[in-house]
Order: structure tokens, then sequence, then C-alpha cells
């Protein structure tokens, strides 16, 4: 049994009365101990996801359909308390450091007890002070950051307590959306180097979400490429990095070589789309069918592609 699983979700933001679906028939697992790279460009719902697996959506999005599954538990049916014992405990997320994930008007020490006694009721202080020491040395920072303010601690270093706070309560499974995109190259580098050093020592699963297929090459197993909100390819990392079966991850590939030897990215092929394949507008490929049918997952070798052409049903 996968330790999540994800079947057909939909979840759709409502604002001005219309309705937009951010995640649509988006479907994948993560088996125990796996590593998963989340990938896809801005707005292709990869936040809506990790919020919606979070239990932390905002009021104006509503999961439409589907389910989300982890250790063979429904989250969608979980109440609140239920959830909480989850959230923190079990599954939790690294944010990223500039996002307001840490409090600017609270010592570094009072912020980690506190989440530490708030999921552990009973705990006493010295307990939670002894373990949030010990959670700050797995990401490299001395006791003395407990008596720190955010504002105090450079990009990475925060970043290191983002992680520590994820590691706090000893989670199976850690999301991690885009952990180091406001952070240099140098330090970008330290804190995947550190992520891939406690999931590997603590045998967690990994969801690592990100815009940057090249910034994972080393730390998963397996990825998801997403597009309008829902999953156009996913298999083996290296298979789908070295053999794209679906003409936007080849795209996404090309593009990041392109980058690498100082090329700009392809032009758009510009095309008026109402439905039929989200990919459509950008499809160098397109056939009439795509125009028609959304395309659903068919199975190529090791890797799932929704795409008619490439997928061999056109
Ligand atoms: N609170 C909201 N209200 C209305 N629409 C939203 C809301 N949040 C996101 N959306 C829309 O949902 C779609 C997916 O957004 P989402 O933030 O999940 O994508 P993303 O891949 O994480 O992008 P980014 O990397 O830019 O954060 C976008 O079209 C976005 O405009």
């Amino acid at each position: 049994m996968p330790l999540l699983d994800v079947r057909e979700l939909t979840v759709a933001y409502v604002s001005d009365g219309r309705e937009v679906e951010a995640v649509r028939d988006l479907s994948f697992s993560v088996e125990k101990g796996e590593s998963l790279a989340v990938v896809g460009e801005s707005g292709s719902g990869k936040t809506t996801l990790a919020m919606t697996l979070m239990g932390l959506l905002p009021k104006e999005a509503r999961v439409k359909r589907g389910d989300v599954v982890f250790d063979g538990v429904s989250l969608l049916s979980l109440g609140k308390e239920e959830l909480r014992r989850i959230r923190w405990r079990r599954m939790s997320m690294i944010f990223q450091a500039s996002q307001n994930a840490l409090d600017p008007v609270r010592k570094v020490g009072n912020q980690l007890v506190e989440l530490y006694t708030y999921h552990n009721r009973g705990a006493r202080k010295e307990e939670a002070v002894n373990r949030a020491i010990e959670t700050l040395s797995t990401v490299n920072l001395a006791p003395s950051v407990m008596d720190m303010y955010p504002h105090e601690l450079s990009g990475g270093m925060k970043q290191r307590v983002v992680i520590a706070a994820s590691l706090l309560l000893e989670p199976e499974l850690l999301l991690a959306d885009e952990p180091t995109t406001a952070l240099d190259v140098v330090t970008q580098a330290e804190i995947l180097l550190l992520i891939r050093k406690v999931v590997k020592e603590r045998g967690l699963t990994l969801l690592f979400i990100t815009h940057d297929v090249g910034l994972v090459a080393s730390l998963c197993d397996r990825v998801m490429v997403m597009y309008g909100g829902t999953d156009m390819e996913q298999g083996p990392l290296r298979e789908v990095l070295s053999r794209p079966a679906h003409p936007y991850t080849e795209r996404l590939i090309k593009t990041l070589r392109g980058l690498e030897e100082g090329r700009l990215e392809l032009e758009d092929v510009k095309r008026e789309v109402t439905g039929g394949c989200p990919f459509l507008s950008r499809c160098p490929d397109a056939v009439d069918r795509c125009y028609r049918e959304f395309p659903s997952r068919r199975e190529k070798g090791k890797v799932e592609v929704r795409c008619f052409v490439r997928g061999g049903e056109s």
C-alpha cells in the first residue's frame, strides 16, 4: 500500500463568482521511503496540491472530486482534530522561509518549543527544549540559534530553521514546496544536500515541489510533471529526463538545456482553445482529438503519460 495515494483529485477556487480548477483529475501515489519530484511552471497547481495534502486550503477553495489517502486513511473525510494529529506529526511541510514561515517577533527557540508542546500536550518544557536543540543540530545549527530572532539569521539559516520545524515531530512524509527558491545558488545547493541527508538518514518519504526540474535530478527517484493542474507525465526520474514522453516534458527539458547553453525558451504555438487537452495551446503535435477530449493516462513502458499522440492513441 502506498504511503500517499492521490486519486482523481480536482480542486477549484471560486473568485468573483467564477470557478477556476487549479488541480484537475490529478492522480499519483508515493511509496514509503520514495522521493517524488512534482515539477511544473507557475500556475500549474503545485501549491494548491500541497495545501490540499496538508488540509490548509483557503476558504475560497473547494475539493470538487477525488480523494487523498494517507496510510490507508482518507484525509478529506477527517475532522479538524483528527487532521491535527496527522499534520506535522506524520506529514509535515517545509515552507519557503521567505514567505513568513517564521514569526519575525519571536525567538526561534520559543517558536520550536511551542510547536512541540502544541502537538505533544502534557510534554514538559525541558523535553521540548531538548528536542528543539537536538533538531537544530540535525540541520547543522548551534543551540545559540534558540535565542535568536529570525532577522538575525541569514536566508540559509532561516531555511534550516524551517526544515528543523518540519522535522521536530518526526514525521514520515515531508512535503517541500520550492524550499530553495529565494536563496542564492550556493545556499540552494547546501539546503538541497541537507534535505537529501535528512531524508536518507531518517528513511523519510519526500514530495519535492519545484518549477526547476534540474534541481531534483540528484534528489528524487520519481517525477510527476504537472501542467494545467493535471499530471502530464510521471515515472522514474532518470527515464523521464533522458526520454521525455510528453511534448511538455520535452520542452521543459529542452528549456533547461537551452538555458544551460545560454539560449532562450522556444516560441509558443499560439492557438485559441476552449476544451480538450490542457497543453493544447502550446503543443506542436496536436491532432483533432486533442481539441475534443481530455487525455486519459496511458502507460508507456515505466512511464505514464497523458497524450493521445505520444501515448500511441491518436
Ligand atoms: N486563493 C486563490 N484564489 C483564486 N485562484 C487561485 C488562488 N490560489 C491559486 N489560484 C489559481 O490556481 C491556479 C494554480 O495556482 P497554484 O498557486 O496552485 O500554482 P503553482 O504551480 O503553485 O504556482 P506558483 O509556483 O506560482 O505558486 C492558478 O491559476 C492561480 O491563479
